[in-house]
């Protein structure tokens, strides 16, 4: 007789952290989900999911009880601003197998059983195949990669493009603005992430250019809506989301590196109200002429 499966715990009971509940739920796996607060024992065989915002992961791991090295999954998608900028550094002292779970997929859509194809990037072989097999379900269909670094950068900094198209469509800037930042934000992204040791490849996955796809172009997107607001006008203070931090972390670490992000630094300007939606894309149109494939490098 198998040995029977650990149980999933969830830390964020939030809109993503309840929606996975339900995807395992439904998948057979016997599920723990925890409120605000909570420091769940853990026993060999569980796996720990920590489904909160990117800034609120330190604490909600430093909280936890000593317990048995089990793997722990990284859900946020953002970049903290303390130098601990990916949720991988951020959990760096965890004991277990450390994965990052990205990609393309909205909580609302994996709610209802929505198909859903996601990362799950993870380091050794073998850790990285049984929490696929726990993992997966008929719904939702994930995929390998070893690049932690390349996926997590993807999910964070998609967040900034989506604010910047949001912007662009609710200032009535049309859709070809937003394919264009769509497009450019790719290359920023594969710029930026590659200086930071990501793999090229991981940013044309599901964790890059799926992801970016996806929230530049849904309502949906919390990111997206937040651009959007901004761009008819509401004050960028109204709302916070992963892309406020994200925007400003990546232009400071852009900054260190010497790296180009020119629509980067046009949200984290936009969002410290230091210019507006049609200021940003002049400034952006104004840039020195170039070759497409220089900005690819
Ligand atoms: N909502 C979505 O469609 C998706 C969200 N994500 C990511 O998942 C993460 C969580 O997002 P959501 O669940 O949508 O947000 P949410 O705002 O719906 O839920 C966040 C949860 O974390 C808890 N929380 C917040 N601060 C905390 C703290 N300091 N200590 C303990 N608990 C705290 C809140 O009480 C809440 O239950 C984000 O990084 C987001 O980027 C990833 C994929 C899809
Ligand atoms: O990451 C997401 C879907 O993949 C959710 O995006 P928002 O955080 O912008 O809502």
């Amino acid at each position: 007789m198998s040995a029977p499966a650990g149980v999933i715990h969830i830390l964020g009971a939030g809109a993503f952290g309840s929606a996975l509940a339900t995807t395992f739920r439904e998948g057979g796996a016997p599920v723990a989900l925890h409120g605000r607060g909570a420091a769940p024992e853990r026993a060999e065989g569980d796996i720990l999911l920590a489904a909160v915002p990117a800034g609120a992961t330190a604490g909600v791991l430093a909280a936890l009880p000593p317990g048995p090295p089990v793997p722990l999954v990284l859900c946020a998608k953002g970049l903290t601003p303390e130098g601990l900028a990916l949720q991988s550094q951020v959990a760096a002292g965890h004991a277990g197998p450390l994965a990052a779970l990205t990609g393309p997929g909205f909580a609302a859509d994996l709610a209802r059983g929505l198909p859903t194809a996601l990362t799950l990037a993870c380091a050794g072989t073998a850790a990285a195949q049984a929490l696929q097999r726990r993992l997966s379900t008929r719904a939702l269909r994930l995929y390998l990669t070893d690049d932690i670094i390349g996926a997590q950068l993807g999910g964070a900094l998609k967040n900034v493009f989506a604010i910047a198209c949001g912007a662009a469509i609710g200032a009535g800037l049309g859709d070809s603005a937003r394919a264009a930042l769509m497009t450019r934000g790719f290359a920023e992204m594969t710029r930026l992430g590659t200086a930071l040791g990501g793999r090229r490849e991981t940013f044309s996955g599901l964790s890059g250019l799926g992801d970016l796809s996806l929230t530049c172009n849904s309502p949906l997107s919390r990111n997206f809506a937040l651009g959007h607001a901004l761009g008819r006008g509401a004050a960028p203070d109204a709302v916070t989301q992963e892309g406020r931090p994200t925007a400003a972390a990546a232009l400071s670490l852009a900054r260190r590196g010497g790296v180009e992000v020119p629509i980067i630094t046009a949200v984290a300007q936009l969002l410290s109200r230091e210019i507006t939606v049609r200021e940003a894309m002049a400034q952006l149109l104004a840039r020195p002429l170039t070759t497409e494939s220089k900005g690819m490098t």
